[in-house]
């Protein structure tokens, strides 16, 4: 493929996180657009093809660096690695696998152990059905407030229980969809005003994500408050919440006083 041939190793790690999304994005439209393939066949088409794609360009752009990916196996090198990518080359698979819909995403997170914080330095999410990309590079602004009801995005398949439960007590209205990266992204571009999830995720459906809305200065940390750590050996990240800054009280507040069950 020719867009691979040019040399990205000089671009930033912002800017390459950006390029080896897009690249991953045009190809998981074209599998959508002309494999003929559906449901589980069109999904696992997908996952192979995005994924395909990231390794080769992070093998050839950044050698040095240690990979996490959903689609890879766990090299736990990566624990002793000064720089490891995070990714998630299809996130969203259902939404991915019925066309039309545009609520998938792909994930590229840096982390840096000598960075403070949650580690990540760099991030972008394509959501290439959409024609955008968010990233770390170019900090998105988020919109003043619209909605005086807080919204608040969930699964569109699997919401947790006590997401409609803190929804009820705060007179939030819920806003189902696909993908970790479109709801954070959705909190970014002042679609919904929080996205509040427990009961599983990976660290790689939320890295790049996360990356992202903290540079746009939304607030991001476990659902009991505690920071969000990532390069962890355990690849589970369960529980997150993005939000608005005025929000995030209110709804760790209500997690302390009834959990998440
Ligand atoms: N309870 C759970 N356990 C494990 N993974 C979960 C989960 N809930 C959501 N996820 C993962 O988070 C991503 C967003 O899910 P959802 O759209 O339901 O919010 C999906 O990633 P993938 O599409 O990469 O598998 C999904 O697998
Ligand atoms: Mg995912």
């Amino acid at each position: 493929m020719t867009e691979t041939t040019t040399d990205h190793r000089s671009l930033d790690d912002h800017a390459f996180a950006v390029w080896a999304a897009e690249q991953a994005g045009e190809v998981l439209l074209r599998v959508r657009a002309e494999s003929g393939l559906e449901g589980r066949e069109l999904k696992d088409a997908g996952d192979a093809a995005a994924q395909e794609l990231l390794a080769r360009v992070l093998a050839e752009h950044r050698p040095d660096d240690a990979v996490l990916s959903e689609e890879a196996t766990d090299d736990k090198a990566r624990l002793g690695a000064e720089r490891v990518w995070i990714i998630d080359p299809l996130d969203g698979t259902r939404e991915f696998s019925e066309p039309p819909r545009d609520d998938w995403a792909v994930h590229v997170a840096l982390w840096e152990a000598s960075a403070g914080g949650d580690g990540l330095t760099a991030g972008a999410v394509a959501q290439p059905a959409l024609g955008e990309t968010f990233s770390t590079g170019t900090p998105s602004v988020v919109p003043p407030r619209t909605s005086t009801r807080p919204r608040i995005a969930v699964s569109r398949t699997r919401p947790p229980a006590f997401v409609e439960a803190l929804a009820a007590e705060i007179d939030a209205e819920l806003v189902p969809m696909g993908s970790a990266g479109v709801k954070v992204m959705s909190v970014v571009r002042d679609l919904a005003d929080a996205y509040v999830h427990a009961g599983g995720q990976y660290q790689w459906d939320n890295a790049a994500p996360v990356a992202v809305a903290r540079a746009a200065g939304l607030h991001c940390s476990r659902v009991d408050g505690s920071p969000l750590v990532y390069n962890e050996d355990d690849t589970s990240l369960p529980d997150l919440i993005v939000c608005r800054p005025e929000l995030a009280e209110q709804i760790i507040e209500f997690v302390r006083r009834h959990g998440t069950d």
